[in-house]
């Protein structure tokens, strides 16, 4: 398994080791004890979310705050996203500074982003199926947004010829106003 450092020290891109053969492929998508030492901390996964999107959907940014906020180790067995994370800890510094990562069902690569950061994902291919884990559970009331195309934060989305967003994400809030990681 390879790991590799992003801009942000926290988050970081692990590439399982495949094993092919005549009969198709074999990895091991998550090896608790393996992503512990490349992290180096535990985590406790407690949720598995699994959704497919179309070309051209958008989904995030989004986060929880504490007590329920989420680190996510996401990857895709489907198709090709662009994903993001964005560091929302106040006091990082790295603070309001993005990464992103093509994704693939064909490059497995995953990324890890820890409790204190805004993720968000782009499909770019017709369609796209995402699957990740979470430290804690869905907790309605924690769960924040902010515009995916925030003009302070400037991701540089790839072309995808029309973004497509929830109800919910197009009246997200502008990072300026967002609630942040106090800690
Ligand atoms: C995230 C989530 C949603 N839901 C429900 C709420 C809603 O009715 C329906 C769809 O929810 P959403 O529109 O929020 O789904 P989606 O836009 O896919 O939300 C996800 O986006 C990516 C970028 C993330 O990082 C995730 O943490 C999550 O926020 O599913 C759950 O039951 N459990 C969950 O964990």
């Amino acid at each position: 398994m390879k790991i590799t450092a992003t801009p942000i020290a926290d988050v970081v891109v692990i590439e399982p080791d495949v094993f092919a053969d005549e009969r198709g492929f074999f990895f091991e998508s998550f090896n608790q004890h393996k992503f512990e030492q490349a992290i180096g901390r535990r985590v406790d996964f407690v949720q598995d979310n699994h959704s497919k999107s179309v070309r051209g959907v958008l989904r995030g940014l989004h986060y929880q705050l504490p007590p329920h906020a989420q680190g996510k180790l996401v990857r895709v067995i489907q198709g090709e996203v662009y994903d993001v994370a964005v560091d929302i800890r106040k006091d990082s510094p790295t603070f309001g500074q993005w990464t992103g990562q093509h994704l693939s069902a064909e490059n497995k690569k995953q990324m890890w982003i820890p409790e204190g950061f805004a993720h968000a994902f782009l499909t770019l291919t017709e369609t796209a199926e995402f699957l990740y884990k979470t430290t804690d559970y869905y907790a309605k009331d924690c769960e924040r947004a902010i515009a995916w195309n925030d003009p302070q934060i400037a991701i540089d989305w790839p072309e995808v010829g029309g973004i497509t967003v929830s109800a919910k994400d197009a009246v997200a809030a502008a990072f300026a106003n967002a609630d942040i990681f106090e800690n």
